[in-house]
């Protein structure tokens, strides 16, 4: 059978399964059979940078890079990533056009020490690279030790293994897609624990103007995700400037009503300020660029000098 599409991912394991997904929901869509979809992997450059933190080597654009540029060419039709790893500025041409219905988008504990990061003994070490994270586990528990844990899911847990940390946080959606949500030790609470935005949502990336592309993915898009990401993707947008912010921030969007939440906080989780917004889902986007206006009022010019000063510290 002719190529219909050609399905852009990078190499990962959690990558190619969100591609496969991407694919059974585009054949049970249009009963189309297997080989209607081609799955090209790309190996990016955040793929091979492992030694540094991903805020430190030049962001999230790291992993899209060479898929976007392979999209701009026209060796593929549609990426398929992570939306918690796309960036909010897309290169001029592209879009995030579709959203498939969302995972758990909350975040677990891996224990080895303790099942809960509450019950870790004093100066335990957790490993994680996320500023996000790394605030979050400050918050709970000052006296930890979170260390550097980058590269993938099956690396993150290979180092985990060979004992470089006593604990490490994934998301429950990646985990659920590599069939491996047995090993999560804790699964917490979205107020203890607030989500990335876009977390657990699979995004696809398409050329805007492309129709018949658009069209055909027209028919695998979830309208509440969509939503929900614009509202939190709004609110990153607007907080995500020179420096680098932990920001979490999730919507959930129940017959057309919005409800969100979103919380900044210093790395060291030292500080931190929450702002909460509802209204109609249509207006997903202006709810969310207006709870980063009220957060950032709320923390003031002070907060981000402070956290101006963390960054020049860290580099
Ligand atoms: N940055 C890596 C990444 N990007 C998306 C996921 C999980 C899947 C998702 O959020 O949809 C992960 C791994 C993790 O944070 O555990």
């Amino acid at each position: 059978m002719q190529t219909v599409l050609k399905i852009g991912t990078r190499g990962s394991l959690l990558a190619l399964a969100q591609a496969h997904e991407t694919r059974a929901r585009l054949m049970a869509a249009h009963g189309l059979a297997e080989d209607a979809f081609e799955i090209v992997p790309i190996t990016t450059s955040g793929d091979r940078i492992q030694d540094r933190a991903l805020a430190e080597a030049g962001g999230k654009g790291l992993f899209t890079k060479e898929i976007e540029e392979a999209l701009l060419a026209g060796r593929i039709d549609i990426a398929v990533h992570s939306s918690k790893d796309m960036p909010t500025v897309l290169p001029d041409g592209l879009e995030l056009s579709t959203f498939l219905p969302r995972e758990d988008a909350r975040d677990v504990f891996i224990g080895k020490a303790a099942a809960r990061i509450a019950d870790l003994p004093a100066g335990a070490k957790v490993g994680s690279s996320s500023l996000r994270r790394q605030a979050l586990i400050r918050r709970m528990r000052p006296d930890l030790d979170v260390v550097l844990f980058r590269g993938n899911v099956q690396t993150r847990l290979r180092k985990l293994e060979e004992g470089v940390a006593d604990g490490t946080i994934l998301a429950l959606a990646g985990l659920k897609r590599l069939g491996l949500a047995h090993i999560a030790t804790d699964v917490m609470a979205l107020d203890a624990f607030p989500p990335a935005p876009g977390q657990g949502a699979i995004g696809i990336e398409s050329r805007i103007g492309d129709t018949r592309t658009i069209d055909l993915l027209a028919a695998i898009h979830d309208v509440p995700t969509g939503q929900a990401l614009a509202c939190e993707r709004a609110f990153l947008a607007a907080l995500d400037g020179s420096c680098r912010t932990p920001i979490a921030g999730y919507a959930t969007v129940t017959d057309g009503a919005l409800a969100f939440s979103g919380l900044i906080a210093m790395p060291d989780g030292s500080e931190e300020h929450a702002v909460a917004a509802a209204g109609p889902a249509q207006d997903a986007a202006a709810i969310g660029a207006a709870a980063a206006a009220e957060v950032r009022a709320k923390a003031g010019p002070a907060f981000f000098e402070r956290l101006n000063l963390t960054c020049a510290g860290s580099w």
